[in-house]
């Protein structure tokens, strides 16, 4: 009797577990699907979307965002996310925890057979992958430095970076595995400051920092700590520059193998010794300390130049980024090019290749688009860009001794990974709208995404520097999702391009 009322109980309690169990797994079901639709739908991204319904049908990018968007509501998880907290902080909390990218399931074998075909010497007219024998940046008929055009060596006592200066090449900054970039970083970072002034012109704050023997780097300060965030209000036009953003995209530049980026250094000053001591002029009237005696300063700007967005010390302590000067305009003066995906900078206004579906066939057509390396270089930009949430490439540079088919300069990454959970695909609009990419760089892609992770390759350089760590560990997450979205992104392209009617279909269902 005790021994069967036992079993009953037993066996009660079991059903009792089962039941509770199963109604679990329902609430965790339902609240997956209510944090989805939660996810998706918002008004902001309602805002977003409306002015994308206007375009309909016209941009590329807008299409593949549809598409993508559509995509994520599978397996795959969202992939774009939008910030859950408008806060200026994300908070190191939970929020910082780096987040395991799922093992990938999708190793494009599409796209890595059109690699290895290539070089097999197949697929070579292909439209949307760009092989070696088709690529100037590979073939360099041609590749002389600065040093042999102007006929200038460097003298015996010549600093590291005008050696340097003297080896920028025309498809390339510096050669992979180049000695002197680290010679130049660990200069920028030990040598003895003799002399500091403000940057003219520009938009924020920079100082040129003069070293022995000649040496220059240009200076961006510290603002806030690394998990600070792009203001969710700001325009990328209003967004302050981040100094680790610098540092983390020469990093990046050197990883994709572009060498399009000047060296740059992180580096703590002495407020006083190595800044107030050692500058004149109008600057000095800018230096205070501040209620929480702190040393600032905030110099002349047309930007946050005033008390209110003061740069401070800890309390006279100033983190910052050395960037490489550049060899001067005597030596080898840059052309200033207007990028064709420039953003309109007014808080009303589109661009024009927001408006016109045909955008890049007139760019395409368009010297020095039409031929060369140029239009390929501005795909290697906007995935560069878009890996790093770069939204501010108004302009580019090149060096004008080398002609058109020369590199364009990678400057100016200040406003680089501000926005960790968000992944801004009209940074990709040059890509989506030309469907065009090298060889070389969806092959490192495609090595990231089924090799080691991105995130893990930048982690590791970035601890070369003397401030690491330089990046908050979401925006490393977001490096590799984003690089899935760049090979989504080429995977539309080719099957486009290998069956245009289908695909076209296809965009309306
Ligand atoms: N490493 C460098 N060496 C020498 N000059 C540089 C270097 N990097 C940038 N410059 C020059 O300084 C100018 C301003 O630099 P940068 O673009 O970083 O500042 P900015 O204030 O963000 O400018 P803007 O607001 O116009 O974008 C650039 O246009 C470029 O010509
Ligand atoms: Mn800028």
């Amino acid at each position: 009797m005790l021994n069967m009322k036992l079993k009953e109980r037993l066996a009660l309690a079991i059903s009792a577990f089962l039941v509770l169990f199963t109604l679990m797994l329902i609430v965790d079901i339902q609240m997956d699907y209510g944090n989805f639709a939660n996810k998706v739908p918002l008004p902001l991204h309602a805002r977003v979307h409306s002015g994308d319904l206007e375009d309909k049908g016209r941009s590329a990018y807008i299409e593949f965002r549809k598409r993508f968007l559509q995509k994520s509501n599978g397996s795959n998880g969202s992939r774009e996310y939008e910030q859950s907290a408008p806060g200026e902080t994300s908070g190191g909390g939970t929020d910082a925890e780096p987040r395991t990218p799922a093992p990938p399931t999708d190793r494009y074998e599409d796209l890595q057979k059109i690699i290895l075909s290539q070089l097999q010497g197949k697929a070579e007219d292909h439209t949307v992958v760009i092989p070696p024998h088709r690529d100037l940046n590979i073939l360099r008929p041609e590749n002389p430095t600065i040093g042999e055009m102007e006929d200038l060596e460097p003298s015996i006592n010549a600093s590291n970076l005008e050696r340097f200066q003297l080896k920028i090449a025309q498809h390339e900054l510096y050669e992979d595995g180049e000695p002197l970039v680290d010679e130049i970083l660990k200069d920028m970072a030990t040598n003895s400051i003799l002399h500091v002034e403000q940057k003219e012109g520009g938009t924020q704050l920079k100082l040129i920092i003069d070293y022995p023997n000649g040496v220059q780097a240009l200076f961006k300060p510290m603002r806030f700590a690394r998990d600070v965030q792009t203001l969710p209000n700001h325009f990328y036009f209003s967004d302050y520059e981040r100094h680790n953003a610098e540092i983390a995209a020469f990093h990046l530049d050197r990883i994709l193998g572009f060498r399009r980026a000047m060296p740059v250094v992180g580096r703590v000053l002495n407020m006083t010794t190595e800044i107030y001591d050692v500058t004149e002029g109008d600057i000095l009237k800018t230096f205070f300390v501040s209620p929480a005696n702190n040393f600032c300063f905030h110099g002349k700007c047309s930007y946050y130049c005033d008390t209110g967005h003061a740069i401070c010390g800890n309390p006279d302590m100033l983190e910052g980024s050395f960037a490489a000067f550049l060899p001067s305009s005597d030596i080898a003066e840059r052309k200033v090019w207007r990028h064709p995906w420039r953003r309109s900078y007014h808080k009303r206004r589109k661009a024009p290749w927001e408006l016109q579906s045909d955008y890049c066939d007139t760019v395409r057509t368009t010297p020095p688009y039409d031929s060369g390396r140029r239009m390929l270089d501005l795909m290697d930009m906007s995935i560069y860009d878009f890996l790093s949430g770069n939204m501010d490439r108004h302009h580019y540079e090149t060096f004008k001794m080398f002609g058109n088919e020369t590199f364009t300069l990678h400057l100016d990454q200040g406003r680089a990974f501000g926005k960790a959970f968000h992944d801004e695909l009209s940074i990709l609009a040059p890509l989506l709208q030309c469907c065009l990419v090298r060889h070389t760089t969806l092959s490192l892609l495609l090595k990231f995404h089924n090799g080691v992770p991105l995130s893990k390759v930048l982690r590791e350089s970035l601890k070369l520097d003397p401030v690491n760590p330089i990046l908050w560990e979401p925006h490393l997450v977001a490096l590799d999702r984003r690089v899935l979205i760049i090979l989504d992104a080429i995977r539309n392209c080719v099957n486009k391009a290998e069956s245009p009617l289908q695909n076209e279909v296809n965009d309306f269902v």
